[in-house]
């Protein structure tokens, strides 16, 4: 099932919530919407879900108008960050509600129900839970619950909103993997909100990143990192050290100091230029574009994390760079710092 998403405006009162987002998702994907606390993810999702309309645009499924029908009848699934499981019912019981409430006409029997249910169970599999109550269970475990419970139906889209947002790191590495292999096993068209960019990454076959309202990029996990659109999409995703500069002439200057740096992408006049942390190589004193000196280290695994004061940019300022630990860095070290990777863009 395709979901087309066109010129969709959401204003609540005065403040536009989403600002006319458009968006094609294929058959079978597994998409996220990532982007800051505010940005427009669940209110997209909530559309598409159809438990919030929209003031201008359209949403087709499969080519069909899916803004002329009510939630019910979309046969979506949803899998929200606190999902209320019902507290009286068994994981039986919760999984097999959706089976239990359709229509007479549709209904399965309780044999058909109970094949369901179990095949369900084994999907997430949590099979040896059947019996238990929601309060006898662990965070993830309720979320898993919760998915096999989105799934009862068969619905033809499945949307997950920061499914993991309250469970603690370690569990929430775990179910990352853990929904990516089910999706795999499922193929359902999925979209899942988080604002954890390495949740997304690591999701996703491809990532819609949100600012204020509006797509700023779409592309696969690859492309976002390594091809971010904007210095929104480069400051949001991975570590970045960001230091003002100016394109003029064809040169990158900081301060009053021509940079050997040759301008990226279209920036011209005052701009950001972008280096993560660790696209920084790390030399002797006049080895680089920029000289620093190292005000603190931390080593950990094959790496170091290092504060560094850069100097001769105008005032001190400090950035902080990944280095591995064959050159190994100590306080007061005088070091020469090369960006290899880098990109500039226009102040907007
Ligand atoms: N019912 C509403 N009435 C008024 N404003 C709303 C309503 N729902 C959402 N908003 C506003 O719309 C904006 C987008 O909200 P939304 O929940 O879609 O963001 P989000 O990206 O999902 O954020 P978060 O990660 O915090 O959930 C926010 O500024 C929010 O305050």
């Amino acid at each position: 099932m395709t979901i087309e998403v066109r010129n969709i405006v959401k204003q609540f009162g005065s403040f536009r919530a989403l600002d006319n987002v458009d968006l094609r998702v294929e058959t079978g994907e597994l998409m996220a919407l990532l982007g800051p606390s505010g940005s427009g993810k669940t209110t997209l999702l909530r559309i598409i879900a159809g438990l919030e309309w929209p003031d201008a645009g359209s949403i087709a499924f499969d080519g069909e108008d899916a803004l002329a029908r009510g939630a019910a009848e979309r046969h979506v699934g949803f899998v929200f960050q606190h999902y209320a499981l019902f507290r009286h019912m068994s994981v039986f019981e919760n999984v097999a509600f959706g089976l239990r409430v359709q229509p007479r006409k549709i209904r399965k029997s309780e044999a058909e129900i109970r094949k369901r249910v179990g095949d369900l169970l084994d999907l997430v599999q949590l099979g040896w839970l059947a019996d238990r109550y929601p309060n006898q269970l662990s965070g993830g475990q309720r979320q898993r619950i919760a998915l096999a419970r989105a799934l009862a139906i068969e619905p033809r889209i499945l949307l997950l909103d920061e499914p993991f947002g309250a469970l603690d790191a370690k569990v929430r590495k775990e179910l990352r993997a853990w929904l990516r292999n089910l999706h795999e096993e499922i193929h359902v068209t999925s979209i899942f909100v988080t604002h954890d960019q390495e949740e997304a990454l690591e999701v996703a076959n491809r990532v819609v990143v949100m600012d204020k309202g509006r797509i700023e990029q779409i592309g696969s996990p690859g492309d976002v990192y390594e091809r971010p659109a904007s210095a929104f999409v480069h400051g949001f995703i991975g570590e970045s050290i960001v230091l003002p500069v100016e394109v003029r002439d064809g040169r990158v200057r900081l301060g009053d100091r021509v940079l050997d740096l040759a301008p990226t992408d279209t920036a011209s006049g005052p701009s950001k230029l972008f280096v993560r942390r660790h696209d920084v190589a790390v030399g002797p004193s006049g080895s680089g574009v920029f000289e620093g000196a190292v005000k603190s280290v931390r080593a950990f695994g094959p790496m170091q994390r290092a504060d560094i004061v850069l100097q001769g940019v105008g005032g001190d300022t400090l950035v902080e760079i990944d280095a591995p630990r064959d050159h190994s860095l100590k306080v007061g070290d005088r070091i020469g710092l090369q960006p290899q990777r880098y990109r500039i863009f226009a102040d907007r």
